[in-house]
């Protein structure tokens, strides 16, 4: 578990609460409509998984959420992850980003904060 942020500014550059629900949602759209990684999903729940990300994007972006699911290892570990999989939902992320018209620096700095959970994520 991560200090919440002390600056708000990256999550008033994503929108606030309602941009990050857009982004979520056009996240969580791309990964089930991605055959290389939907069937990893298959077994979540859509809702839930929608407002799990958004306290923990809105946690991480400093919007002052505090984030009540499970640690990125423990939620992962038993779907066997690779890192070709995590690669590709990052693509997803990227993909989604731009749909809601992120800037690229505003990209960027959500990238670092989620590229060093890989290790959490990936199991193989
Ligand atoms: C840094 C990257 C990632 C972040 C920040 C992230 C975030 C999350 C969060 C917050 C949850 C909910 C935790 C909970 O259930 O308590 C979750 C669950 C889940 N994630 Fe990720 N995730 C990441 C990478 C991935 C990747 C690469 C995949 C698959 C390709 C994936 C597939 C899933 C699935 C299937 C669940 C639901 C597990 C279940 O229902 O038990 N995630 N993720």
């Amino acid at each position: 578990t991560r200090e919440p942020r002390s600056s708000d500014s990256l999550y008033r550059e994503v929108g606030g609460a309602p941009g990050v629900e857009r982004l979520v949602e056009r996240l969580l759209d791309r990964v089930h409509e991605n055959p290389r990684i939907s069937g990893l999903f298959a077994n979540s729940d859509r809702a839930d998984l929608q407002r799990l990300i958004e306290e923990q994007f809105c946690a991480e972006f400093g919007g002052g959420c505090t984030y009540t699911g499970r640690s990125m290892e423990e939620s992962h570990s038993g779907l066997g992850i690779n890192h070709a999989e995590f690669e590709v939902f990052v693509e997803d992320l990227i993909l989604a980003m731009e749909d809601v018209g992120l800037a690229t620096p505003t990209q960027n700095r959500i990238l670092r904060i989620f590229a060093p959970m890989r290790d959490e994520v990936v199991d193989r």
